[in-house]
Order: C-alpha cells, then structure tokens, then sequence
C-alpha cells in the first residue's frame, strides 16, 4: 500500500491568495537511477529505496525512506529522514537545510540535481476557515481543511502530523463530529503515556484472571469505540512487541482481549497521531514498515504556527471565547499591537503555548515576556552529536550563516552596502553568503 501521493500537499504560500506551490524537478546523475526526472504535482517528493517512495532509487547505500524535499513558502527544503548513510546538500551534510536550484542533493550512491521551476502547482483549498474546533484563514490551514474535509467523507486510517500543540487531537475530534460515525463514541488512547501490559489491555481489553491484578474483565478501548472513531495519539511510542498485535486488528478488523481464546469483531475509523517523523522511526527499526502503511493510508500535516501568523487573529478570538475571557479583560488582549506582537513571536509550542500564555495574561491582569521573534532562521539551534564532528559542524555553520545574514538583511531593510558595513564585512561576502544559502533579499 502506498502513501496517498497528494494526499500529503499540505505547504506554505503567500498571505491571502490561493496556495500556489513552485514546481520542482529532480533529476537522478550519478547511481542506479540515473537518468530518472521525477516533476512535483504536490508540494512534496520522498525519496528512498522503498517502493512506496514519490522517487525510488534502487539503491543499497539508500534508506527505505531516506529524504524528503518540500517547496514552501517559494523555496525548496531538505529533510533528512534519519538515513543511515546520510543526505548531503551541496557537499554538506544535512538534516533540514534549504536547497536552492541547481542544487545537488547526494543519498549514498546516487547523485541528484534540483530544479526550481518558475511554474507553480495549485493545492487545493477549503472554501471554510475553520474545520471543527480548529480555527484558520491562512491558504496553509485552508489547504489541510480541505484534506480534512474529504478524509472526513470516508473511513479510511489517517495519519495526523505535527509538532506538538498543532491541533493533532482537535482535528482527530473534529473529523469524528464532521463524518458519518459522529452519533458513535471517540475514544482516545495516549500511547505515550501508558506503559507496558496496561497498555495492551488498555486497547484490546482482558478477560478476568488474564494477569496478576486482572481482576475484573475489561472492555478495551477497540471495542469502547465501536461505531465510532479510536484516536491513537503518540503512535510512534507503542512498543514494538505491540506493534504486530495492532497491526493484526487494523488488517483482520477483530480483536482478542489479553487472555482470551477468541476475536471479536469490531467496527472502528482509526486515527493516528505522531509528532515525529514515522519514517525515521521505521528506518531506524523502532517502528515496523506494515504498521506505518496501515496506518498512513492518508497522512495529513498540521502545520506550525510560525507559518501561518496572518491565523493568529482570529485563534486569539476562539481562544478568548473558549477561555471564557469575555469584556474589559479580552479588550487589551485583542488589542491590534498586542495581536501584532503576539504574530511576531515564535510560538514553538504552537496553538497550545499561545493558549497557555493568553490565559496567564487574562489572570495576571498584565501583558508576559513573548517568546524569541519568529521568522527565517529563528527555530532553535539543535546539535546533532552523533553526527561526525565535521560535517555536523559545517551544518552549523551554515545554520549560522543563513539566520545571521537573513536578520542583517532585514533590519538593513535588505540593503547590502549599509548591511556590510554594519556588520564589518565586504559586500561581495554577503553577495557570496546570500547565493550559497539561496536568500533573496527582502
Ligand atoms: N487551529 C486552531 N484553532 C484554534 N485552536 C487550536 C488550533 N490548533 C490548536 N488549537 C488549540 O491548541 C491546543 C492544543 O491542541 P491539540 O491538543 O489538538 O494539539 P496536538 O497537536 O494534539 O498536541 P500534542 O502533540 O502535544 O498532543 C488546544 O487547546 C486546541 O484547542
């Protein structure tokens, strides 16, 4: 089974209009492939020596799921997936790094070359601003309501991913109340935050006498769900002894409580929820390969908050509403400098930590400290140690580099000669700097 190829579109655009995705082309020139063109129709391209790849390379030195190359915002990105043997850009090794054209991308053996097209690929978007309890008017956030919409009108396994606070569990809820089983229960299960045998017995249930301390029979959460919609958050922290045993049940559709002899049926729509990257778990062997295609049958991307600042306005509305922050305390919390600042702000715990601080605000009576500003190159710096000292430390580098020169650009308002001379250096170098990190001067 594959991956929905378009199903997993979701990508940044310009602020209001439709969401226009440049096209990109990768061309295989060194390796078993090469000669292969692969053109984008999405805004994604994996890339590994697992069928279920956008590209497959047959490569030995190539992970199942090696990369991914995504086109947001106008530019191209390169995500490694945990390779084993590594994803270079330009002759460094990255994890997440922007390509620019003419770039060449190197996964083990085989040799890539990128190419940005002038043209672009529509995506598109929900007529709503808002899907359920989720709020947004961004062409990103339409974008992923109107993947919501359709995987709503069928039964299909999803897979949600996000970073944490993105609206994963909202959207799971969400997408019961909108589709065909919302009279039915939802049922949720933290796979995270249960260890063990009570994990087990917490999604398929026990019969009594199945263990020590089973003393009552058990209904799992399987059966609790029946009619309805089971929501497995933090999938990728189920154990891998469980792993088989779930993937049973989502393939056979019965389950056999711990203890029992035999299966029952059961009638449940699964969604499931990861913030991390299941392909880097499955290459890494902490997650097994069928699971994740049984379960990723669709796979939709909840987008960060830093993509999408012009949604904050109105999040700051349902936000207030659902915190019940009504009158003169709302007033100065929707103030257009606060929300302004609140739009400036780097929000790496997403909708939640907005939440949270608008709530500490209402309280206190008295406007907190924001986060760091948002905006190219403000996203934490992470070291990497088990990468070689070298090559992790050009990564930096050139993580460095492109944060620096971004932020002198655009406080100079993008001009060169008055940047340089701020930042003693000589103009060329920043030209120098500028092309090598693909930054277009603001
Ligand atoms: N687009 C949105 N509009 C309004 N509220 C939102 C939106 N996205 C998230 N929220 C709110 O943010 C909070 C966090 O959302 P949620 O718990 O669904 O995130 P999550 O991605 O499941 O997080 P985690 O991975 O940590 O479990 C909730 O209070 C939710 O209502």
């Amino acid at each position: 089974m594959s991956r929905a190829k378009g199903e997993t579109a979701v990508c940044e655009g310009g602020r209001g209009g439709p969401l226009d995705v440049r096209r990109f082309r990768l061309t295989v020139i060194e390796g078993p492939a090469r000669g292969q063109v692969w053109q984008s129709s999405g805004a994604r391209c994996s890339l590994g020596a697992h069928r279920s790849n956008d590209l497959v390379l047959a490569d030995p030195t190539v992970s199942r799921f090696h990369c991914e190359v995504v086109a947001e915002a106008g530019e191209l990105r390169v995500l490694d997936l945990q390779s084993r043997n590594g994803t270079v850009l330009d002759g460094v090794q990255v994890r997440d790094a922007r390509a620019r054209a003419g770039s060449v991308l190197r996964l083990g053996n085989s040799a890539l070359q990128l190419e940005l097209s002038a043209e672009v690929n529509e995506v598109p978007l929900s007529e709503a601003t808002s899907f359920g309890s989720l709020s947004g008017a961004s062409p990103v956030m339409r974008a992923t309501f109107a993947l919501l919409e359709r995987a709503a009108e069928s039964d299909v396994t999803l897979l949600l991913e996000g970073e944490t606070g993105t609206g994963k569990s909202q959207a799971a809820q969400s997408l019961h109340r909108a589709g065909a089983r919302q009279k039915g229960p939802f049922v949720i299960v933290d796979c995270g935050a249960i260890h063990g045998n009570l994990l087990e017995s917490e999604l398929f249930g026990h019969e009594k006498g199945a263990f020590t301390g089973a003393t009552e029979r058990r209904v799992g959460a399987f059966e609790e769900a029946s009619g309805g919609t089971l929501f497995l958050d933090e999938v990728g922290e189920l154990p891998l002894d469980l792993q088989p045993k779930l993937l049973r049940v989502l393939e056979a559709r019965e389950v056999r409580r711990v203890g029992a002899n035999s299966y029952r049926p059961v009638d449940v729509r699964v969604v499931a929820a990861t913030n991390r990257d299941l392909r880097a778990d499955v290459n890494a062997g902490r997650f097994r390969a069928d699971l994740y295609f049984r379960l990723a049958v669709i796979t939709i991307h909840m987008p960060p908050l830093r993509r999408r600042p012009e949604d904050i306005p109105a999040i700051v509305d349902e936000l207030l509403r659902s915190l019940a922050v009504r009158g003169e305390a709302a007033e100065p919390l929707r103030a257009p400098a606060f929300v302004a600042r609140l739009q400036q702000a780097a929000w790496t715990g997403n909708v939640r930590e907005l939440r949270n601080y608008l709530e500490r605000c209402a309280v206190l009576r008295t406007m907190g400290p924001l986060a760091e500003q948002a905006g190219p190159g403000s996203d934490e710096l992470v070291i990497d140690a088990s990468q070689p000292y070298a090559a992790e430390r050009q990564r930096i580098i050139a993580e460095f580099e492109r944060g620096y020169f971004e932020r002198l650009l655009r406080l100079h308002g993008g001009k060169v000669a008055r940047a340089a001379e701020a930042a003693g250096v000589d103009r060329t170098y920043i030209y120098r700097l500028l092309r090598r990190h693909a930054i277009e001067q603001p």
